[in-house]
C-alpha cells in the first residue's frame, strides 16, 4: 500500500485513513470498485451492505492484509489501528487467560491491561479462561486487546455477531464512551441495523461499490438502501432515534449517491 498517496479531489488533510479509487478483485471477479472513502478522528462510521458485498475486504484493504489492484490507502502519519476481527477461534483446550490473552505477543504493564479490560466492559473478567467468557464477554475481549495501545483508528468486523439485541446494544453504547474517552475514529461493519444506525455518525452502503452515503436517518431514506435492504428496520430505527419528530434536511444529512 502507498501510503504516501497522490492528492485526489476528496483527498482531506485531517484523516486518519483515506482510500482512494481502491479497487481489489480476486480471480479476475471485482469485489471493491472504485472506493473512495475518509474516515476523522473521533468519527464513528459503519459499513453496511448484504452478504458477499465486500465490506470484510473493505476492512481488511484498508488495515493493509490485501494490496489492491488500483488505488492508494493513505494514513496519518503513525497511525494506531486497533482489529476487531470477524471471528476468532480459541483452541478450548488452551489454558489462556484473558490476561494472557490481552499480553499475546508482547507483555505489558497490569495497568495497561486492566484498563483496557474496563474500557471493554469486563473489568473482573483478567483472570478468567477465555474459553469460559460468554458470547458478549469474548467479543469485549477481543475488544479489550484491540484497545491495548489506545488506537486512533479502531475497526470492528462484525464485533457483535452472536450477541442478542440487548447485548449488542450494549456492545455499541460501549464503543461510543470508547469514543469519547479516547478520541479515536471508529470503522465497523456490521448487520445489526438499527442498532448500527444509532450508534453511526455516517453510514456506508456498499454493494462493491458505494451505494450511498450519509447520516443514518438519510441512508435508510435512500432508494439505492431501500433497494437492498427494504425497509423493514425502519420501525427498529425510530425507537432510537433522538427526536421522532425531527427530519432534518441540512446538508450533512444529504445522502450522496456515489454508484
Ligand atoms: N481471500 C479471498 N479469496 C477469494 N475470494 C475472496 C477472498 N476474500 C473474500 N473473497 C470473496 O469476496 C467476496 C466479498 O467477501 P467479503 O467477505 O468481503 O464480503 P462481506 O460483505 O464481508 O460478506 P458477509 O456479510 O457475508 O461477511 C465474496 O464473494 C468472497 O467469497
Amino acid at each position: 500500500m502507498d501510503t504516501g498517496a497522490a492528492m485526489h479531489p476528496t483527498h482531506s488533510p485531517t484523516a486518519l485513513i483515506e482510500a482512494t479509487d481502491l479497487c481489489v478483485g480476486f480471480g479476475g471477479r471485482s469485489v471493491l470498485e472504485h472506493i473512495d472513502l475518509a474516515l476523522n478522528p473521533g468519527e464513528i462510521v459503519t459499513v453496511v451492505g448484504p452478504n458477499g458485498s465486500g465490506k470484510s475486504t473493505l476492512l481488511r484493504a484498508l488495515i493493509g492484509a490485501i494490496d489492491p489492484d488500483r488505488g492508494q490507502v493513505r494514513k496519518a502519519a503513525g497511525l494506531r489501528i486497533g482489529y476487531v476481527p470477524q471471528r476468532l477461534h480459541i483452541d478450548p483446550t488452551l489454558p489462556l487467560s484473558v490476561r494472557r490473552f490481552l499480553n499475546l505477543p508482547g507483555r505489558h504493564p497490569r495497568a495497561q491491561v486492566d484498563k483496557a479490560l474496563a474500557r471493554a466492559g469486563i473489568p473482573q473478567q483478567g483472570d478468567i479462561a477465555m474459553t469460559q467468557l460468554s458470547g458478549g464477554q469474548f467479543q469485549r475481549a477481543l475488544m479489550a486487546r484491540a484497545l491495548m495501545d489506545e488506537p486512533d483508528l479502531l475497526m470492528l468486523d462484525e464485533a457483535s455477531q452472536g450477541l442478542d439485541q440487548t447485548g449488542t446494544a450494549d456492545f455499541y453504547r460501549q464503543l461510543e464512551v470508547i469514543r469519547d474517552e479516547i478520541g479515536c475514529g471508529i470503522l465497523m461493519v456490521s448487520h445489526d441495523l438499527h442498532v448500527v444506525m444509532r450508534a453511526a455518525d455516517r453510514v456506508i452502503c456498499i454493494n462493491h461499490h458505494i451505494c450511498c452515503q450519509g447520516r443514518p436517518e438519510a441512508v435508510t431514506a435512500a432508494p439505492e438502501y431501500r433497494a437492498l435492504f427494504g425497509t423493514d428496520d425502519e420501525t427498529a430505527l425510530a425507537i432510537f432515534r433522538h427526536d421522532p419528530h425531527q427530519h432534518p434536511h441540512d446538508h450533512d444529512d444529504e445522502v450522496r449517491d456515489a454508484g
